[in-house]
C-alpha cells in the first residue's frame, strides 16, 4: 500500500508550526523521503518541545497518542500505527535510503535525524546525550582521590563532622562526604530537608582541612551554583547557616566563599545566544563547585557545565530526583539515580544499595560505615540518597510521601490529617467566596498576600532611599510567605484566571490594579536580560519610589536593587505561578490548585514539587472534578537514553 501524503496524516492541529517546518524543510531537499521519516522527524521535534531527547518507536507504536500526550484518539493511533516503523529494525528496513538518518555514529555527521536501536533522535540531542554521557561516566569513574587522599586525615575529619549517633548504623551524610572526597562527581539527592545543604557544607569544611594540609598552588575555590536566582540565593544562606552551626563557629575562610550563582551566570550566558563565555577552551577555574537544585537542571544545560568543568574540578549536585524536570529536554538527576528505583518500588529496608565491593571498602576505610554492597553501575557508585527529613516530617510530609508512593487513598488519608497544616478546600464552583479568602486572609493562622498588602499600604518610614530599601525589602518577605501555584497555565483554574482573582479580590481591599504595571504589582521575569541584571525566573515587586517612580525591586544577597518597571518587557504577574516556575523556591504558605478536568501534565511529579514548594502549610483547592487521583497515579516519563548510557 502506498502510504497517503503527509497531509493527509492525523498530525496537522497538534503538531507545533516548528515541528512542521522540519518537514517541510526535508521533503524540501529530498522529495523522495519516505513520508513515514517526515512524520517521524516532526513528531520527533514535537517530543523535544515536551521535554524529551528522542522518540522511542515502539512506544509510539503500542501507544501513539499517550506517547505524545495528545487526548486520547483511538483512530488517530490507528492510522499512525499503521503508517510508522513498529521499531528500530523496521525503521532502518524503511529508511535505509536516506541520506537524513544516521545508525548512530555510522553514516553522515550532516544527517539531522540519528536512529540508535529503537529511539529516533534530533541529532543535537543525540550528541549532548552521548558527551554528557561520557562526561559523567569519566569523572564518576576517574579514581582520584584514591591514590593522592591523606586517607588518615580524611578519616578523622569525617569522624568530627559527623559524630556517630547512638542507634545508627550508617550515616549517609558522612558516606555522601566519603564518596564525594574519591572521585570528581557526587549526587547527593533528597526530599526538602533530608540534610543535603549540611551535608554539603560539611564536606567543604573536609576540604579545606585536607587542602591546609596539602595546600596547592592557591586557597580552595569554591563555586556555588544553582539554576534559578532565588535557588542559588537559597543555597548560600543555607551554606552560611550549616557553617555557623559547627561546633566552633562558621571557620576563617567562609567569609572568603563567593555569592552562589545562577549557571548562567557562572557559565557567562552569551545575550541571546545558547553560547557560553566558559567552555572546555575557557574553563571554570574552580576545585569544587556545588550545584543546588539539580532536577532543574536540563540536558543542555548539564553539558555545557560539565564542558566547562576542569576534569579536575569536584563536582557535587545536589537535589531532589522525585521532583519535575526542567521544561527544556532531559531528566538529568532522575536519569543519574534510576538505578535507586527498586528501592522507591520495594521501599522497604534496604537504602543506597548499588554499591560494588570497591565503593564499600572506601567508605569503610573512611567512615567506619559498612555498607550493603549488592553491586551496581559504575554511576551508582558516586549516588547517596538522604532519606530522613529533619524538617519535613508533619503532615505535609506524609502528603508529599503518599504522593510520591503513588497512592491516592493515602494521600486523601495525609490531606485530612489532625492538625491544621495541610487542608483541602473543595470549592463548590469558580465563584465560590472561599477561594478569594483563601487568597486574600489565608486559611487559618496560615497568610495569604493580607499582610503583603497591609504592608504595601503602609509604605516607607519615611522619604530617604534607606526607609525605601528597608520597606522593599519586608515586603519581598511578606510576598514570599504565601503563594498560590497552579498545575495549569490557562483558564479559570489556571496561572491566568487566579491571577485576575487575586488582584480583583486585592482591589476590593485597597490594590489600585491597572493594566500593566502598578504599585504593587508582583512580577516574575519570563526572558533573561544579563543587561538588566534579571534572568527568568527572578520575582520581583512592582514599587513607587520616592520619587514617584515606578520599578521593580528585588532582592539580591539581603541587599535591594532596582530596575525601571517600564525596561522590564517579559514578565508577567506572579501572585499566581505555575508549580514549574515556582521550583527552587519555598513558601510558608502554598496553594496549589487542581484544574476541574484530567490533563496529561498533572503527574505525581508535578503534585510533589508543588506540595514540597510549602515550609508550614499546604493547602489543595481541589475544584468539583478535580483529578486527583489520576494526578497522583501518573508518572512524568521522559524519554531519552542518558539513565541507559550511564548505566
Ligand atoms: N546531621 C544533622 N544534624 C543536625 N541537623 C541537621 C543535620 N542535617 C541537616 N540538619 C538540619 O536540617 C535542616 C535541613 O537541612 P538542609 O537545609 O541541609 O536540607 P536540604 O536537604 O538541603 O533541604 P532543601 O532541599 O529544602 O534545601 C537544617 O536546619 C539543617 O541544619
Amino acid at each position: 500500500m502506498t502510504p497517503p501524503p503527509l497531509q493527509e496524516w492525523p498530525l496537522g492541529p497538534l503538531l507545533r508550526p516548528l515541528d512542521r517546518a522540519l518537514a517541510t524543510w526535508l521533503r524540501e531537499r529530498d522529495p523522495h523521503t519516505p513520508d513515514s521519516l517526515l512524520a517521524a522527524a516532526a513528531l520527533c521535534a514535537h517530543l523535544e518541545g515536551q521535554g524529551h531527547s528522542c522518540l522511542p518507536l515502539p512506544a509510539l507504536h503500542a501507544a501513539p497518542s499517550a506517547t505524545l500526550a495528545w487526548p486520547a484518539d483511538p483512530a488517530l493511533d490507528e492510522q499512525l500505527r499503521d503508517r510508522l516503523p513498529a521499531d528500530g529494525a523496521q525503521a532502518r528496513d524503511r529508511w535505509r535510503s536516506s541520506p537524513w538518518v544516521s545508525l548512530g555514529d555510522q553514516g553522515s555527521p550532516a544527517a539531522p535525524l540519528v536512529l540508535e536501536g529503537d529511539r529516533l533522535y534530533l541529532r543535537r540531542y543525540w550528541q549532548t546525550e552521548c558527551r554528557l554521557a561520557a562526561h559523567l561516566l569519566s569523572r564518576a569513574q576517574a579514581d582520584v582521590g584514591e591514590h593522592t587522599l591523606d586517607r588518615p586525615l580524611a578519616r578523622q575529619t569525617l569522624a568530627a563532622l559527623f559524630p556517630a549517633a547512638p542507634g545508627t548504623d550508617i550515616d549517609w551524610q558522612r558516606v555522601a562526604c566519603a564518596l564525594a572526597l574519591r572521585r570528581r562527581l557526587t549526587v547527593i539527592t533528597g526530599g526538602p530537608g533530608t540534610g543535603k545543604t549540611y551535608t554539603a557544607a560539611r564536606l567543604l569544611v573536609a576540604l579545606h582541612a585536607l587542602h591546609t594540609q596539602h595546600p596547592g598552588p592557591t586557597p580552595l575555590r569554591v563555586g556555588l551554583s544553582a539554576p534559578t536566582g532565588k535557588a542559588a540565593a537559597r543555597l548560600r544562606e543555607s551554606i552560611d547557616q550549616a557553617l555557623a552551626r559547627l561546633p566552633g563557629g562558621p571557620p576563617v575562610w567562609a567569609s572568603a566563599l563567593p555569592a552562589a550563582r545562577t549557571l548562567h551566570s557562572l557559565l557567562g550566558a552569551r545575550p541571546g545566544t545558547r553560547a557560553f563565555r566558559h567552555t572546555a577552551h575557557n574553563p571554570l577555574m574552580l576545585d569544587v563547585l556545588i550545584v543546588d537544585e539539580a532536577s532543574m537542571v536540563h540536558l543542555e544545560l548539564m553539558t555545557a557545565l560539565l564542558d566547562a568543568l576542569p576534569a579536575r574540578t569536584r563536582l557535587v549536585l545536589l537535589g531532589d530526583k522525585d521532583q519535575l524536570a526542567s521544561v527544556e529536554a532531559g531528566a538529568v538527576l532522575a536519569d543519574l539515580c534510576a538505578h535507586d528505583a527498586a528501592y522507591d518500588a520495594a521501599h522497604d529496608a534496604a537504602h543506597n544499595t548499588a554499591y560494588d565491593t570497591s565503593t564499600r571498602d572506601w567508605v569503610d576505610e573512611l567512615t567506619g560505615c559498612t555498607l550493603p554492597a549488592p553491586g551496581g553501575p559504575a554511576l551508582a557508585q558516586q549516588v547517596v540518597a538522604l532519606r530522613q527529613s529533619r524538617r519535613f516530617e508533619g503532615a505535609i510530609g506524609q502528603v508529599a510521601q503518599a504522593v510520591n508512593a503513588g497512592n491516592a487513598a493515602a494521600t486523601e488519608g495525609a490531606l485530612h490529617a489532625p492538625d491544621d497544616t495541610v487542608a483541602c478546600l473543595r470549592p463548590r464552583g469558580e465563584t465560590d467566596p472561599a477561594l478569594d479568602g483563601l487568597a486574600t486572609q489565608g486559611r487559618g493562622p496560615h497568610p495569604g498576600y493580607g499582610p503583603y498588602l497591609e504592608l504595601l499600604r503602609q509604605g516607607p518610614a519615611d522619604k530617604s532611599p534607606a526607609a525605601f530599601d528597608a520597606w522593599g525589602l519586608a515586603l519581598l518577605q511578606a510576598f514570599d510567605r504565601f503563594r498560590v501555584l497552579c498545575a495549569l497555565r490557562e483558564g479559570p483554574w489556571g496561572v491566568s484566571g487566579w491571577n485576575a482573582r487575586i488582584e480583583a479580590a486585592l482591589a476590593e481591599q485597597g490594590l489600585r490594579v491597572g493594566r500593566e504595571a502598578y504599585p504593587g504589582r508582583p512580577v516574575m521575569v519570563t526572558r533573561n536580560d544579563p543587561q538588566l541584571g534579571v534572568f527568568n525566573g527572578d520575582i520581583g515587586l512592582t514599587l513607587k519610589t520616592p520619587d514617584g517612580q515606578l520599578r521593580v525591586v528585588f532582592a539580591d544577597c539581603g541587599r535591594l536593587r532596582s530596575v525601571a518597571a517600564s525596561r522590564l518587557a517579559d514578565a508577567q504577574t506572579a501572585f499566581a505561578l505555575t508549580v514549574h516556575k515556582a521550583q527552587g523556591s519555598e513558601f510558608e504558605h502554598v496553594a496549589l490548585v487542581l484544574p476541574e478536568r484530567d490533563n496529561p501534565v498533572l503527574s505525581r511529579e508535578l503534585l510533589y514539587t508543588g506540595i514540597t514548594r510549602a515550609r508550614k502549610a499546604f493547602t489543595l483547592v481541589a475544584p468539583p472534578g478535580a483529578p486527583l487521583a489520576e494526578a497522583v497515579a501518573r508518572r512524568t516519563v521522559r524519554f531519552g537514553g542518558l539513565g541507559e548510557r550511564v548505566r
